[in-house]
């Protein structure tokens, strides 16, 4: 559903310090499930993250979301298809200080041109879906560390988005926080959505709830050996 096809990603091109953060990658993220990229400091799996939710282009390459090519597409018309179909949450949650967690929560769907009652109706449902009904009128900088991260993924999903991206979204989280974000992943998988992060934390890898995990290494996919065993021997 979202296809990747020879992309390569150059920072400083044409310059002594080009640097080619990514080299040749191939990858199709299926519709439904939740895939993680993971793979040491540097190799590349943010910039694969924000290729993928078209928050950058490639340098070479294209992108294809439900079967159409996004790739050379006008901005304007990329923020559309960012607002429409992806939700985004960051390693850090990006909150706005000084606004409640309900105010944080509609503040994408402002662009939508939806009336304000529909949105905080929608924004009260997934308060409720995240158990923080009880904090929706609290500041957001009066929150727990958890209770951000819940916060920033009703934001991410105010917009119903099909695929969530999530940056090292369990990096600021004790290990009970990060399993009840994995709780939180299943609800939106069984749901029929799609979540792509990065994870270095291996309470995500492990967990049942993710259904690939992606290895990069030096800006490319490597094999998964259990996967290359299982072909060899299976
Ligand atoms: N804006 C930039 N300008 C120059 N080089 C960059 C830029 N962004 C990333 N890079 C380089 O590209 C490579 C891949 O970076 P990236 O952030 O994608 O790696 P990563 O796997 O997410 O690393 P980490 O796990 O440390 O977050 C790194 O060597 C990084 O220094």
């Amino acid at each position: 559903m979202l296809e990747l096809i020879a992309i390569r990603k150059a920072f400083n091109q044409g310059k002594p310090n080009e640097f080619w953060a990514l080299d040749g990658i191939d990858l199709e993220i299926p519709q439904k499930g939740v895939t993680v990229l993971r793979g040491p400091s540097g190799s590349g799996k943010t910039t694969l993250l924000t290729i993928l939710g078209c928050l950058a282009r490639p340098t070479e390459g294209r992108v294809r979301l439900h079967g159409e090519l996004i790739s050379g597409l006008p901005e304007r018309f990329l923020t559309e298809i960012r607002r429409k179909t992806f939700g985004f949450v960051f390693q850090q949650f990006n909150l706005i200080r000084g606004l409640s967690a309900i105010e944080n929560i509609i503040l994408p769907s402002y662009p939508t041109g939806e009336r304000r009652s529909v949105l905080l109706e929608r924004g009260e449902a997934l308060l409720e879906k995240l158990r923080l009904s009880h904090r929706r009128d609290n500041a957001v900088e009066w929150l727990s560390g958890g209770e951000q991260q819940r916060v920033a993924i009703c934001r991410a999903l105010i917009n119903s988005p099909q695929i969530l991206i999530a940056d090292e979204p369990t990096a600021n989280l004790d290990t009970r926080l990060a399993r009840e974000f994995l709780t939180i992943l299943k609800l939106l998988a069984d749901e029929g959505r799609t979540v792509v992060m990065t994870s270095h934390d291996p309470v995500v890898a492990d967990s049942e709830v993710v259904d690939r995990v992606i290895s990069l290494r030096d800006g490319r996919i490597v094999p998964d050996l259990a996967q290359v065993f299982a072909q060899a021997f299976g």
